[in-house]
């Protein structure tokens, strides 16, 4: 099945992003193509173009930026002495976030998802974008007080704060399988919350993805579930 998305209209010349054209991105992961994924049922598929890029040296480049570290800038002193890692050039980047898309619905097509799951605030963004690639519903985990109706939670405390996160209860159907994506996995304790909020409801978690994962922290030691991220730092 080959592309049915339309064309990039407002940028039509293709992009280069690791060597790859934006057209070659689009050809490679038409949503039909995502939704018709051999491997979402259990069949063999070679590697796209992301693997490639992520084999080169383990941190996505682009055209633009050249490294992780230049692409997610650390401010030191922005929330209590935490190295805070701003996802927003990522984004504000229409290469970079076309990357990591690609790469994110790269892995988790085989894992075959009938939602993603977002984790408020910034987990929205490439969380929505992704349910849309994967051709899936979506469900938003809330910060405290911020959904109608029954809801279970968690409360947790991360690297700077305590937080309480929610999900309505009526929106996760017994079995359904749910990849969880935030943009940042530091000490994990927002994922593994998800993941015991979701269980609780009887649903499957078939995975994690994250934008980026603070490694050193261990916060995938936190969950039993495979974990993606497409910039991990060590530091
Ligand atoms: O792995 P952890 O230590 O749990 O940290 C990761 C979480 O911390 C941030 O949440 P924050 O409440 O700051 O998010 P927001 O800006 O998206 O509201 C981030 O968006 C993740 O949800
Ligand atoms: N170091 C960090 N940078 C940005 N967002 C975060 N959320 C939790 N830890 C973070």
């Amino acid at each position: 099945m080959m592309a049915d998305r339309p064309p990039h209209s407002a940028n039509p010349e293709p992009l280069s992003v690791a060597g790859l054209s934006w057209r070659a991105r689009v050809l490679t992961y038409p949503r039909a193509h995502v939704l018709t994924c051999p491997t979402a049922h259990g069949l063999e598929r070679s590697p796209g173009p992301f693997t490639a890029v992520r084999q080169q040296g383990g941190l996505m480049k682009t055209g633009h930026q050249r490294d992780g570290e230049s692409t997610v800038p650390v401010f030191k002193d922005f929330r209590a002495g935490v190295a805070f890692r701003d996802v927003m050039p990522v984004l504000a980047s229409r290469e970079s976030f076309g990357a990591a898309i690609d790469g994110l619905t790269e892995w988790s097509t085989p894992l075959a998802p009938d939602y993603v799951a977002g984790i408020d605030a910034r987990g929205f963004i490439l969380g929505g974008a992704l349910a849309d690639r994967l051709g899936c519903g979506f469900l938003a985990i809330r910060k405290e007080g911020k959904l109608p109706g029954e809801t279970v939670g968690r409360t947790f405390s991360g690297e700077y704060s305590t937080d309480r996160i929610e999900i309505r209860k009526d929106l996760v159907p017994p079995g359904a399988r749910v990849l969880i994506h935030d943009d940042i996995v530091a000490t994990g304790n927002s994922v593994a919350a998800a993941v015991e909020m979701l269980e609780e409801l009887g649903a499957t978690v078939v995975g994690i993805t994250c934008l980026i994962e603070k490694s050193f922290l261990k916060g995938r030691s936190r969950v039993s579930v495979p974990l993606f991220s497409v910039y991990s730092f060590d530091a």
